[in-house]
Order: C-alpha cells, then sequence, then structure tokens
C-alpha cells in the first residue's frame, strides 16, 4: 500500500537531520578528493555520468537518504504513477509522458484507448507529415517546399522544444540531418511575433500552433497575429499552419490548420517535449529519426529511474541530494550551469519545469506544509555565467548548490589551438576549475580575497550532446522533480499558481479593475 505522507512525518527525515555534518572542503582536498571523484559517479546511460563527488554528502548521509527514499516509498510511487494511476490529485489527471517514449509498466487505458498506442499513433502520424514535407509532397499553394518551421506556442509549448532545438541545431547540420530550420513566437509582446516574421520568408514557412488547452490568450493572440500577416502576403493561411493540441481543445476540429496532432490532459506542458508537442517541430526540423533517437535517449533513463537502489539511479539520488540541501542545510536555490552553447536555453526549460511543477505550499490533499518545497532555479551556460554571477556563487552570503552539465567533445568539431589548448579544452578545464574552486575554497590573509569554500556541485559528463543523449538529459530532470515532489508530498503536476494572474489581467482589458489595479492600468496606457 502507499502512503501519501508529508516530509516532516517521516522517522528517516528526524534521523537524516541528526546524521553528522560533511565538511565539504576538507573530503574534497588531497587524495581523499581524488578517490571520492572516482567513487561518487554512477552511469545514467552508456554516454553519461552522473558524478557527486562535490556534493557535502559521504556514506553515513546517502545511507540516510536511501532510507529516506525507501520510507516514502519514491519508487512505488513511480510505478503507480507510469501504472496510470491519479497521481495528479489537483486536476484528478493521470500522468503520463514517459508513455510517449516507452511502455515502463502495465497497459494504461484512459479515454477508452491504449495510451502508449495512442501516443506512438501520433508520432507515427508525425513522421509519416514530417517526411511529406521534407519530400516536397506537402507544399506551400506554389507548390515549393517549406524552408522554415515556426512554433507558436508558450510555457511548456514553447520552452522544452524550444531548448531542444538549439541543443542540437548544430549537432544536425554536422551529421547532415538537418532539414528545415526552426523559429519560435511566445510572447505576446507584438515585438516577438514581429520580429520573428520579419526574419523568415512566409510564404516558404509552415507554422506549428501549439496549446494543449487550445485557450492560452498568448498563443490565440501570436496566432492571429501570423494569419494577418500570412493574410497580407496574399497566402492561404490554413495551407500553412498545423495545430498540436489535446482532441478535446477548440482547436482539435477546425478547418484552419492543414493538419492537427494530439497529446492529450495526461502530459503536463512542462513535461511534454517528447510529446506531438516537441515531435512536430524536431521532426520537421531534424527528421523523425532523429526524433526518435531523443526518445529512446529519454527512454533509457526513465528505465534507470526504477531502480529501488540509489546509488544505481541517478535521477533519484540527485533527487534526494537536492532534497537534503533544501530541507536540511537550507538552501534557497540551485543554479543549472551547462559548459555546452547547445544548452544555452536548457536552464530556462528547466526553470518551468522545477519551479512550476514544485514550488508549492499545500501537499497533494491541499493542506499546508510546514518545509521547504522546490527551490528557485536558475541558470545560464559557462563560461559566460562565471564572468556574470559567479561572484555571488564564491563569495556570496547564500550558498547555492551548483548543477554542471559537460561534454567532452564539441558539436561542431572547428577548433583553434591557442596558447596550446583548444577552446574545448579550455571549456572543460573551467569546470574542473570551478567544481574545486566551489568545493575547496582557498584561505588569504585579504578577507577579500578568501574563498571559504564548501559550495556544492555535481557534474553530469558526456561525451558529446547527441539527440540520445539529450533526450536521457531531459529525462533525468523530469524524473529528479518527480521524485522531489513525492518526498515532498505536493502534486507536480498542475500549477493553479498561474491562474490569478491571468484573471486579473483580462479584468484589466476588460476595463473592470478598480483600487490600485485601477491604478496600474492608468499608469500603464492600457
Ligand atoms: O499548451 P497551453 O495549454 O497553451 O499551455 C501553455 C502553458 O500554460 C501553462 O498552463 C501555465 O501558464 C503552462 O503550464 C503551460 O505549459
Amino acid at each position: 500500500m502507499i502512503n501519501w505522507n508529508n516530509l516532516d512525518t517521516l522517522t528517516s527525515f528526524k534521523e537524516l537531520s541528526e546524521v553528522e555534518r560533511v565538511n565539504l572542503a576538507e573530503v574534497m582536498s588531497g587524495e581523499n578528493g581524488a578517490e571520492r571523484v572516482k567513487d561518487y559517479s554512477v552511469s545514467m546511460t552508456e554516454d553519461l555520468t552522473y558524478n557527486y563527488a562535490a556534493k557535502a554528502v559521504d556514506d553515513k548521509v546517502l545511507a540516510a537518504l536511501a532510507k529516506l527514499a525507501k520510507e516514502a516509498q519514491l519508487t512505488e510511487k513511480y510505478a503507480a504513477l507510469y501504472n496510470g494511476e491519479v497521481i495528479n490529485t489537483g486536476e484528478k489527471r493521470l500522468v503520463l509522458h514517459q508513455l510517449t517514449r516507452g511502455q515502463l509498466g502495465d497497459k494504461v487505458e484512459a479515454d477508452g484507448v491504449d495510451k502508449r498506442e495512442f501516443y506512438v499513433k501520433q508520432q507515427q502520424r508525425i513522421a509519416d507529415f514530417a517526411n511529406k514535407v521534407h519530400a516536397g509532397e506537402i507544399t506551400n499553394a506554389a507548390g515549393e517546399k517549406f524552408t522554415t518551421v515556426v512554433q507558436i506556442g508558450i510555457g511548456g509549448s514553447d520552452l522544452g522544444p524550444r531548448a531542444m532545438y538549439l541543443a542540437l541545431e548544430n549537432w544536425a547540420k554536422k551529421n547532415g540531418t538537418f532539414k528545415m530550420e526552426a523559429k519560435f513566437i511566445s510572447n505576446v509582446d507584438p515585438d516577438d511575433a514581429a520580429a520573428v516574421l520579419n526574419s523568415i520568408d512566409v510564404a516558404h514557412s509552415i507554422f506549428v500552433l501549439v496549446s494543449k488547452s487550445g485557450t492560452t490568450l498568448e498563443t490565440l493572440t501570436n496566432e492571429s497575429f501570423v494569419k494577418d500577416a500570412l493574410k497580407n502576403a496574399g497566402l492561404d493561411a490554413s495551407k500553412h499552419m498545423i495545430a498540436v493540441t489535446s482532441e478535446t481543445s477548440p482547436l482539435a476540429k477546425s478547418d484552419d490548420y492543414l493538419a492537427a496532432f494530439f497529446m492529450d490532459d495526461y502530459i503536463g506542458g512542462r513535461y511534454s517535449s517528447t510529446s506531438a508537442v516537441g515531435g512536430a517541430v524536431l521532426s520537421l526540423a531534424f527528421g523523425p529519426e532523429v526524433f526518435a533517437q531523443f526518445l529512446a535517449g529519454a527512454a533509457k533513463v526513465d528505465e534507470v529511474s526504477k531502480n529501488e537502489d540509489l546509488l544505481k539511479n541517478p535521477a533519484m539520488l540527485d533527487a534526494m541530494i537536492g532534497v537534503y540541501e533544501r530541507n536540511v542545510l537550507g538552501y534557497p536555490a540551485t543554479a543549472v550551469l551547462p559548459y555546452s552553447q547547445a544548452l544555452s536555453r536548457f536552464p530556462a526549460h528547466l526553470q518551468q519545469l522545477d519551479m512550476e511543477s514544485n514550488g508549492k505550499s499545500v501537499n497533494r490533499f491541499g493542506e499546508p506544509v510546514d518545509y521547504p518545497t522546490g527551490p528557485v532555479i536558475f541558470g545560464e551556460p559557462g563560461t559566460n555565467g562565471q564572468h556574470s554571477f559567479y561572484q555571488l556563487l564564491h563569495q556570496g552570503t547564500n550558498i547555492i548548490p551548483l548543477q554542471f552539465i559537460g561534454f567532452k567533445n564539441s558539436q561542431i568539431g572547428t577548433d583553434v589551438v591557442i596558447q596550446d589548448s583548444t577552446s574545448q579544452q579550455k571549456l572543460c578545464a573551467n569546470v574542473a576549475a570551478q567544481i574545486v574552486a566551489f568545493a575547496c575554497g582557498k584561505s588569504d590573509e585579504n578577507r577579500n580575497k578568501n574563498f571559504e569554500g564548501g559550495r556544492p556541485s555535481s557534474i553530469i559528463i558526456g561525451k558529446e550532446l547527441t539527440p540520445e543523449t539529450l533526450g536521457a538529459l531531459l529525462a533525468h530532470f523530469e524524473n529528479k522533480v518527480m521524485f522531489q515532489g513525492f518526498v515532498w508530498n505536493v502534486n507536480s503536476f498542475d500549477q493553479e499558481g498561474v491562474q490569478l494572474g491571468k484573471v486579473l489581467a483580462k479584468r484589466v482589458l476588460a476595463h473592470e479593475t478598480d483600487g490600485a489595479l485601477k491604478v496600474y492600468s492608468d499608469l500603464l496606457d492600457i
């Protein structure tokens, strides 16, 4: 039987709080440090490793975390999720994003269909459509090939797919699978849509309207913006647009689109990159085979995440160390720092994934919780971040745990040797240096130049960022966030916190305001 209990009622959580703290600077110094870097490492897939040597944990802390993971029944809860229980209690929905990339457990039936079959069918329909576009069988009205794909969507209908596209753009160009350039319109700021439209040839562009609900104001506004532009160019908008939505949304049966592809209410926006939401744009941009490799990478990590042994389950381990840092050590934030330009928008995606999922103050039954839940997430690619906010990370008054990601090889492969090292070597040297600098610090009589150290980090290391490693990376973080939600006993799959602002904005637009809202409306000339 599964028990959904608050973290502070668990005996093993009290025990964890009493385990002696680790002096990170001490354990990471000298030979001991070298041994830790070798030992505190676990494979995520054959190409990716999670290394947690520079986290403030030792065997005692890890044993206490394993006990907590067991008492919180994390593997059982994961199994309940992929076997189709109603895990999203707020919206009374199943949570099925893992089914888009593999069958992890029982067949899941909902709405009278086998859900795995439903997702696979959508992937096949998308693959077929994308192949026809690439082959010139689906064209614009003049019979010319589409050369650009533009995704219109916001939140999960934008951030994940955009981050994934950017992550693979150069890889696809290098490996001969690049088919079409992709652009993204998300913000309701008219400058977003206008700038994208100014940068493309609309006559040769295909637009993917993505909205699960089919009611998101920003997305519908941008759709009209684009339709106007197509009309002004003398084009029939319905021959340039496809939709990705749920079958129950107002967009599903409209004649306004060349085709419609479906996901459903069991896939949260921020978990939708492996569904039709990511599938359409990525298959059009890189071909369906590349999208399939991306799914295969995610499926591998989903499988590893079933492991009951904490030390052999990187997503669960990462999650538990994060809980220790948040609820025992009291750290408020986590920085995501990819040493990979291709992952430039990955931190923004993780921001939504983590903060929209676990930024909650009530448990899954709607009762207030008495402990901190999700941390603040932010990040930028290294080495750019080093010349920006790392000052606070090294010497500020808050300790911010760090999540580094690094690859041995670059994607494009073009490089130069300057002062005896390549740029790729410089990049990797920097991430290694940062881990040790943060952990060990450096004492100096001048307090201003003193580094206290004791600043924890982990690193995910891969050979190269490929579609498969990207899928694995994505699933690692999705599963980490899911496990943390289980430990905190929150529902990680709804987002009521975004509603109030939407309601008030509607009131402003309808001029139904008073008090402070009225004055702000006047100040902004609405
Ligand atoms: O795909 P939709 O329904 O347009 O929603 C877009 C985004 O809006 C939200 O519901 C909240 O603003 C996100 O969770 C979601 O990713």
